[in-house]
């Protein structure tokens, strides 16, 4: 349903995602900790072309590689990393910080397995999804990226699959880990209002060059007429009501 009764107000409210982060009226919540990310980069498994983007999917049969701490309550465990990209460097991500677009962004997907048993009964639930947001900003190539960029190849068309074991996940993560944070929803669909979003407000670098290799994807399967995934991201959606916390003042 996604609609929200907002009894003082008589009206149903969104919480859907992604939005334009404020940076001057984003509160400051002092009780909210710093992000604790414990990967095993034995758990990472295949890169798989969903046709939109593609997909990093990590081992998620077990707590081997979970998020906790900051705005979350227990640990979410990780299951997949993709990215969003625009048709050139101009735009991409899908979150804009005062306006600004950046020219992709990473999320990286992970579900409470504190309370449920599968990422897909825990996506009908407004605490059962964490996503972090990661920022890509132009600028030199990134050595983090070059492992899964050199393996796009192998999943060309829609529905490739290739297999993908031993990833760093750490290396893709800024050095500050501060955060903007708000509740909202998966960004493609079926646009669950499921999601604890968490924004590092540090970007990581990548290349016009990586950003390339993105593009080259295709949405069509191996025995279509070949389309590219050109860009993927979502405009943003109106916060209504919601307001955006900063884990730093
Ligand atoms: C039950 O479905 C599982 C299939 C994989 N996913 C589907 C999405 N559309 C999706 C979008 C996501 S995003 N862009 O909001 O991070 S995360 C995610 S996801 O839930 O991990
Ligand atoms: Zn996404």
């Amino acid at each position: 349903m996604g609609l929200h009764y907002s009894h003082h107000k008589h009206c149903l409210t969104h919480h859907q995602s992604p939005i334009n982060i404020n940076t001057r009226t984003a509160k400051y919540n002092p009780s909210l900790k710093p992000l604790k990310f414990s990967y095993d980069p034995k758990t990472a498994k295949r890169i798989v072309n969903v046709g939109h983007c593609f997909n990093v999917e990590f081992e998620d049969i077990c707590d081997k590689s979970v998020l906790s701490e900051g705005p979350l309550d227990g640990h979410y465990r990780l299951c997949q990393f993709h990215f969003h990209w625009g048709s050139s460097d101009r735009d991409g991500s899908e979150h804009n910080i005062d306006g600004h677009l950046y020219p992709a962004e990473l999320h990286i997907v992970h579900w409470n397995s504190k309370k449920y048993t599968s990422f897909a009964e825990a996506a009908k639930h407004p605490d059962g999804v964490a996503v972090v947001g990661v920022f890509l900003k132009l600028g030199n190539t990134n050595p983090a990226l070059q492992s899964i960029i050199e393996n796009l190849d192998k999943v060309k068309t829609k529905g490739k699959a290739c297999p993908f074991t031993e990833f760093h996940l750490n290396g893709l993560l800024p050095e500050d880990l501060n955060y903007w944070t708000y509740m909202g929803s998966l960004t493609t669909k079926p646009y669950f209002e499921c999601v604890t979003w968490i924004i590092l407000q540090e970007a990581i670098t990548v290349s016009s060059q990586q950003l390339e290799q993105f593009r080259r994807l295709q949405c069509t399967s191996e025995n279509e007429n070949p389309s590219f995934i050109l860009e993927n991201h979502r405009p943003v959606q109106p916060l209504d009501h919601r307001v955006v916390y900063s884990s730093c003042p």
